[in-house]
Parts: C-alpha cells; structure tokens; sequence
C-alpha cells in the first residue's frame, strides 16, 4: 500500500509535529511516499535549499499518480494541499481530509463540499482519534 500524505509546507508548519504522528501511524498501513511532509527540519520555506519548485512538483505528480490512498491534514490552509487534492480526485484516488474543528477555522467548501461519501471523505477530529480514524479509514479500504 502506497500512501501519499498531504500536509502544508510553505501554507505554514504550526501542525508540523502533528503531521510527525499522522504519518508514523500511516506506516504501520503502508509506505508513505511523502515523508518528507512531517520533518520537523523543513521549514516554511519547504526544500527550496534542495531542489526546484518544478522538480517538487512533478516529483510530487509521480508520487501521487503511483499512491493507493492520499492522506491530507488540511486544518492549516495551503494552496499546494488545495492542489495535490483537485488532482488526486482526477487521478481518482481513495482520499480522506482530516480536519480540526478545534482550530476556530473553517474548512474551504471547495474540500468540505467535495465529500462524496465513497472516494472522497472529509473527517473532523482531535489529535487524540488519530490513530482510531486511520484503523477505521484502511478497514473499510479492505473492504472495497
Ligand atoms: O517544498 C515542498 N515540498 C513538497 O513536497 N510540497 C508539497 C507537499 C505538501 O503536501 C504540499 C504543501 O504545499 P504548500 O507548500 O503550498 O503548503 O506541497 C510543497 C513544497 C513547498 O511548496
């Protein structure tokens, strides 16, 4: 199982640590291909000391095109998150958005309004379901 997990970089990184838990769960379903994702090295400013904007993206494209699942924290904002999702639904990819209501934020009706209830599942959580969504999210992969 590959997954390919979506968390913001230069949209900022105050859930950084966060994304450290999600991804060290989802490796007990899979390889994470994005890993990179939830280092808590990378700053806001993404990995622009290594590599090209171009290259981060059709990297990125490749990863996602070869993932079974696409895994996206998507409680702080980020345009490349926004992105990697409209063409992870193209690609047709199994996708769950995770969301904290306890941010005092509000989803974008572009993710929350994408919810179809088979492909494209939107969960609102605490940290502390994390790893209780995640059982629940590949379960029911299984049984597809
Ligand atoms: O350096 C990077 N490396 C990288 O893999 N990304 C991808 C993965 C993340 O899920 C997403 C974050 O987008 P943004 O930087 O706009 O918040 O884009 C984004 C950047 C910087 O934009």
């Amino acid at each position: 199982m590959k997954v390919y997990f979506c968390g913001s970089i230069r949209g900022g990184r105050d859930d950084a640590e966060l994304y450290q838990r999600i991804v060290r769960e989802l490796q007990r379903y899979g390889t994470v291909l994005t890993e990179h994702v939830s280092s808590p090295e990378l700053s806001d400013r993404g990995e622009e000391a290594s590599a090209t904007d171009r290259h981060i993206h059709d990297r990125d494209m490749e990863w996602l095109r070869e993932s079974d699942v696409v895994v996206a924290e998507v409680t702080q904002p980020s345009l490349g998150v926004g992105y990697e999702l409209g063409r992870a639904v193209t690609m047709k990819k199994n996708i769950l958005c995770l969301f904290r209501p306890s941010s005092g934020r509000s989803l974008s009706a572009m993710v929350r309004g994408a919810e179809d209830g088979r492909l494209f599942l939107v969960k609102d959580y605490s940290e502390e379901q994390v790893e209780e969504i995640l059982k629940d999210f590949f379960q029911r992969l299984d049984r597809k």
